[in-house]
Order: C-alpha cells, then structure tokens, then sequence
C-alpha cells in the first residue's frame, strides 16, 4: 500500500515552561532540539542554502520544428526540437538558472562507426547553440564533449578491434569542441574519460583564439547503472555494444578520482565534475576539499527517474525529495549541480522568495 504523505503532523513548537511542567525532566544542559524549535531559529543555523545559481538544467535535442517527445523512462522530461529548446532558455532565463547544457539525439542515418556527425560544424547541438544565444546571449551554454550521441555503436570514442582507442578519439574530440566553441557554446564539458583529452582540448581553443571558453571535465565519471534512461533520451541504449568500463571508472575507486581531477586540473580544466551525484557524494566531498575547485555534481538519469518514478507512484513525496537531493550536493561541497529538476526546483525556490 502507497505511504501517506503531504500532510504534516501537527506538531505545536516548544513552549517556553515546559520544562517546568514535567515533574521527571531530565537534567540536561545541552539540549540541540532549541535551534530547532521554530522555523525562525532553525533558519538562523542553516548552514547551506540552494539557490537558483546552483543549477545547469541539461536539455535533450531532436531534429524538427515545434516537437516535444516525452523521454518514456524520464517522466516529465522531453525532447526539443531547436525552437522548443530557445523557449525552455528563455523560461530559464526568468527562473535565474544561469546555464543551460545540451544533448543531442541523433537520427540513426546520422549515425556512423567514427561518430563523423560531431564534427559537423551545423550538427544539432551547434544549431540549438546558435539559436539560443541569437536570443539570450546572456544564459551560459554548455556543450558535452563525447561521441556516443553520433557513433552507431554507442561508446564515446573510436574503436578498433573491440578496443577504444585513446589518442585517435581525442584528436576527434578537439575538433568536435572547436565547432562547438565556433558556434558560441561557453563551456566545452568533455565528458568521454579519455586521457589527454582536456590538455588537447585547451590547447586547440587557445590556438583559435577561443581563450574565454571554459572547460568543465567530467574528472571522475564513474562506469555506472544510473546512466539507463540518459542513453534512451539520446537513442544509444538499443545500439551501445558492451560497457564502458575500459574507460570510465570503476565505482570502487575514490583515490583514483583524486588523480583524474588532479590532471584535468593540471591540463587546464577551469571546473570539475563528479558523475554520477548522489551515489557518489563521498567523492564530491573529497574533490573539494582536496583541490578547492570549483567543483560540480551532475544528478544522472537514473536518479532524476528514481525519484520521478517514485513520486508518480505515490511512494515519495516528489518534491521534498526533489529538493532533498539537491541540497545534498551542497551539503557533500559541489558548488552546483546539473539536474533535470533544474525548471522545476527553480520554479520552488523563487516561490519561497
Ligand atoms: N558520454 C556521454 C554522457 N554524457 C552524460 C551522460 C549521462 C547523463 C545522465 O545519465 O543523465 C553520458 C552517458 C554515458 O556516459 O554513457
Ligand atoms: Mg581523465
């Protein structure tokens, strides 16, 4: 049977005497339960707070006009055609979500064994690019860097004889990131785990001159189970050959993520992620503490569906945990988290004012 939820307890805060009024009162000095007597007090030691500027809101793309898709394993979620994509920019644009990042499902036909479609300088993601900054260049645009949207096989780099290769994919990589930057995307956000790749990426922006676009690296992204209803958005769930786990992370490994940040951070990244985020808290933490970046979280598929699938059921309260999840990434030290509750947890806090 569904849990009963939504209605509080009525519970009256603590009167002043009551303390007086039991006659077996315990003898304590410390009692923590008075900071939380009131909303009040309880406001006054908050320590972290989740605000608007915290969220990147990823958006899926599709080729049209005037289309929205449902993502079946993503309730609430949809893929834009890049018209839809500019009203959902201007709708952050009023919530104060100061950046966007984008995903693009590529048609099948599109689709080839090297991925050649990510290098095409008017692909999907550089269209959605232009026309939104043509509106609102004032909203920050991010761009993922990696070849599963566009390869026919699934994985995010070349492969040769059943092996990803390194070196070749980030040749390829370098280039996807400069049509990206050319089109006007401000953050090049590689996240294909292949070693080198944010050195060669930075290097290939400064040689065109790109030297404001930033680098956000997916440092420690982990080979994980939460990625399911992300590789149906981006239609690479059916196609994906085997794992991923010859090139993104074990989840075991925490030490191991220390020293990927370490050298995204030497090759030049200006921000660093941890992915996926609830699951991987503990790394968030460590990353932050260790190396005071600015640090983020992504809250992957898997989890936005879990609480999503949860709350359509009747077995969560959707919201609460929403917002719950959120301010854990606060909490463990990521300065912002990308999130498909992104519209909607905005939409919560400017309502509270
Ligand atoms: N490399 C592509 C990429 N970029 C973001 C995600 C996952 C995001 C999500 O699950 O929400 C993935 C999937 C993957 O690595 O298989
Ligand atoms: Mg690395």
């Amino acid at each position: 049977m569904a849990i009963k939820y939504g209605r509080p307890i009525e519970l009256r805060e603590v009167s002043r005497r009551e303390g007086a009024a039991v006659p077996h009162a315990l003898d304590l000095t410390v009692r923590p339960r008075r900071n939380r007597k009131a909303e009040w007090a309880r406001r006054m030691v908050r320590e972290n707070v989740l605000t608007t500027d915290d969220l990147i809101w990823p958006l899926f793309l599709i080729d049209g006009h005037n289309k929205r898709e449902q993502v079946a394993s993503m309730p609430g979620v949809e893929r834009l055609s890049v018209d839809q994509a500019v009203r959902e920019a201007e709708r952050a644009m009023k919530l104060t979500i100061p950046c966007l990042a984008l995903f693009p499902y590529t048609e099948p036909s599109l689709r080839d064994e090297e991925g050649s479609e990510a290098t095409n300088p008017n692909n999907l993601v550089c269209q959605a690019v232009r026309a939104i900054k043509k509106e609102f260049p004032e909203i920050g645009i991010l761009c993922d860097v990696a070849l599963d949207p566009f390869t026919s096989h699934g994985h995010d780099g070349l492969i040769s004889d059943g092996r990803i290769l390194n070196d070749e994919t980030v040749a390829v990589l370098v280039r996807q990131a400069l049509v990206q930057a050319e089109a006007g995307c401000d953050i090049i956000a590689p996240s294909d785990m292949m070693d080198g790749r944010v050195a060669a990426i930075r290097e290939g922006l400064d040689r065109t001159g790109l030297l404001d676009v930033q680098i956000m690296a997916y440092a420690a992204k982990y080979a994980s189970a939460f990625y399911g209803p992300f590789r149906d958005a981006i239609g690479s769930a059916k196609t994906l050959t085997g794992d991923k786990r010859t090139y993104q992370m074990d989840s075991a490994n925490t030490d191991e993520a220390l020293r990927e940040v370490e050298l995204d951070i030497t090759e030049g990244a200006d921000m660093v992620m941890v992915k996926p985020g609830m699951p991987y808290l503990d790394v968030v933490r460590r990353v932050k503490d260790t190396f005071a970046m600015p640090t983020f979280a992504y809250q992957v598929s898997g989890e936005y569906a879990m609480i999503a699938a949860a709350a359509n059921n009747g077995w969560l309260d959707g919201e609460r945990a929403m917002m719950e999840s959120l301010l854990a990434f606060k909490r463990a030290g990521a300065d912002g988290v990308l999130s498909y509750f992104a519209p909607k947890a905005a939409e919560k806090l400017r309502a509270q004012g």
